[in-house]
């Protein structure tokens, strides 16, 4: 008897030869009885199947595929609690401009509005937190709704689409053929006005200052952000996001990374500006109320969507295009070749503050270790071939403020919606599309167990990677914001988990380091070690208050 995958194609069938036309290598899901007639297309497709523990983790593999190569990655879930466990995951995405497309099972069209086992209305479930969600409700409609998927989470701004898959449609014939995408889809430069008068008011600024963003850590974005910045004196600060934008060449202008709160000397650089010209700045990074509450200075805004306008964030001009072909175009016609005598003078001392902690940090003793410390050691690992995975907490602060990388997303942050656990994921991500790079994720203690339990995953697939643990047996960015807010902290202590055992647990390597001298020791012989490793390290938040207070670098150490 013939198989049903042998005759006619089915919904199924359209759906997996249209990812296969959007050159998807791999999708990353859990299966269930609603989404396995896909999984079974799959098997015949040129697609690998990534099975995940949780749909949460399937979706932060997706997202982090998608960041790191503009092309949309894929998670796949069945109906119900499978839709509604990619939710966190496509909401980061969607919020850090991450390109994602999440395939979702669902109960028969005609069964909708009743009450069946793992029924979902999934698309307004997942219609907040995405650029695109539609259910395919009929068999011809499957390769049009999947296109658009694709076409809304990579195009412009890139974020999260949803489509629902019904069990019926997937299972019919298919009335439609795959859709063979032909055109090339590419923004061009902003207006020509509005670059002129861009380059007008940078010219005429007194203390100009660039404020790079999430999209200024796109490679090309960041190629002429370097050529802009090498032909004309503009000082320059970045949002976490924007880690790698620079290379070492434009670093004397580099004023530091800002975000979370207006506490750094870098934050001096940016409050001194009579003119601020964004780059692919998204709100949601640095609140324009913690940088520009109650200014009137004149923004330039620079990126592929026009501004969302606030009290605080009102630009004066407003580039909408490609980034870097409005970016080539305005360093044609800047003229300014000198900076200003006050930002000469905030640019130097932050480069002697920066000096001067790092050199202190690197000798700093003591078991647990200083955060500090821990960043001097990791700073001697970030060469162009290694790309870091960081989740959020404490440590992600002194990462992210302190750590230097100059490659275009050799970082990847949660910086949007802050999202703990999606470091172990983003680093499988890592281990696949880079395969030949080396991949170091570093999560706390609290977001490390929020999806630890793929680390199951990165055994089976053999991912080459290393995750750092920083063991302080808290959730420390909660408790070092309350005890300032209320004196005391509550709902943050946590018991202690054995790293070590953890990881042999599932058939990996763990190491607990000893002390600071045995960081960067422990590290090189981990990258040696094929396969997923653990590192935990008990680190020293005794001083973590102040990175939340007005503080200046000297008082941390
Ligand atoms: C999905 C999700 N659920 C809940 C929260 C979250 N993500 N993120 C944080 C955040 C960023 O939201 C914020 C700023 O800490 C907070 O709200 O206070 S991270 C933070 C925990 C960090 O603990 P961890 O041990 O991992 O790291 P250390 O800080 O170094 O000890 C806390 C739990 N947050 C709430
Ligand atoms: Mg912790």
């Amino acid at each position: 008897m013939t198989s049903f995958s042998e005759t006619a194609q089915t919904g199924a069938d359209i759906v997996v030869e249209t990812l296969e036309q959007h050159g998807v290598t791999h999708v990353f899901g859990v299966p269930g009885a609603k989404i396995d007639k896909v999984f079974d297309r799959l098997l015949d497709s040129s697609i690998t199947t990534v099975v995940c523990r949780h749909e949460q983790n399937a979706a932060f593999i997706a997202g982090g595929i998608g960041r790191m190569t503009g092309k949309a990655g894929v998670a796949i879930a069945t109906s119900g609690p499978g839709v509604s466990n990619l939710a966190t995951g496509l909401a980061t995405a969607h919020s850090e401009g991450d390109p994602l497309v999440a395939l979702g099972g669902g109960v028969a069209v005609a069964d909708r509005l009743k009450s069946l086992h793992q029924t979902l209305d999934s698309v307004n479930v997942l219609k907040p937190v995405t650029k695109f969600a539609a259910e395919v409700d009929s068999p011809a409609a499957t390769a049009e709704v999947l296109s658009a998927a694709f076409r809304a989470a990579e195009s412009g701004r890139p974020g999260s689409a949803f489509v629902s898959l019904p069990i019926d449609v997937m299972n019919a014939p298919a009335a439609c053929r795959p859709i063979r995408l032909r055109s090339i889809l590419e923004q061009g430069a902003g207006s020509t006005a509005a670059i002129a008068e861009a380059a007008r008011l940078i010219d005429e600024a007194t203390n100009p200052v660039v404020l790079l963003g999430l999209m200024a850590s796109k490679p090309g974005a960041a190629n002429a952000i370097r050529h802009l910045l090498n032909k004309k004196a503009l000082p320059v600060v970045g949002t976490f996001q924007a880690a790698g934008a620079l290379s070492e060449r434009e670093f004397a202008m580099f004023g530091g990374r800002v975000g979370q709160l207006a506490n750094q000397p870098v934050d001096q650089l940016l409050e001194s500006a009579d003119l601020v010209v964004t780059i692919g700045y998204d709100a949601i990074e640095y609140w324009p109320s913690i940088w520009n509450k109650d200014n009137d200075r004149a923004i330039v805004h620079i990126d592929v969507v026009p501004a969302q306008i606030e009290n605080d964030y009102n630009p004066s001009v407003e580039i909408i295009g490609n980034i870097e072909e409005s970016l080539y175009q305005l360093s044609v016609l800047i003229t300014r070749s000198v900076l200003s005598k006050r930002t000469s003078l905030l640019l130097e001392q932050i480069k002697h503050d920066r000096a001067n902690l790092l050199a202190e940090a690197a000798v700093q003793g003591g078991d647990p270790i200083h955060p500090f410390r821990i960043i001097a050691e990791l700073q001697k690992f970030m060469s162009p071939d290694v790309t870091l995975c960081s989740d959020m907490g404490s440590f992600s602060l002194y990462l992210s403020r302190y750590l230097t990388s100059f490659r275009a997303r050799q970082v990847l942050i949660s910086n949007g919606q802050q999202t703990l656990g999606v470091a172990l994921p983003w680093a499988i991500a890592a281990s696949i599309v880079r395969p030949t790079e080396k991949v170091l994720s570093v999560s706390g203690d609290g977001g490390f167990l929020f999806s630890a339990m793929e680390l199951e995953t990165a055994v089976r697939l053999r991912s080459n990677l290393v995750h750092m643990v920083w063991i302080d047996g808290s959730y420390n960015m909660v408790a070092a914001q309350e005890e300032l807010k209320y004196g005391r902290h509550s709902g943050t202590d946590l018991g202690s988990v054995d790293v070590v055992r953890y990881a042999e647990a599932f058939g990996a390597k763990g190491f607990q380091v000893s002390g600071p001298d045995d960081l960067a020791t422990t590290l090189r012989s981990a990258f040696d070690i094929p396969g997923p490793v653990l590192i935990g390290v008990n680190v020293d938040y005794t001083k973590n208050a102040q990175l939340f207070e007005a503080v200046h670098h000297d008082s941390i150490l």
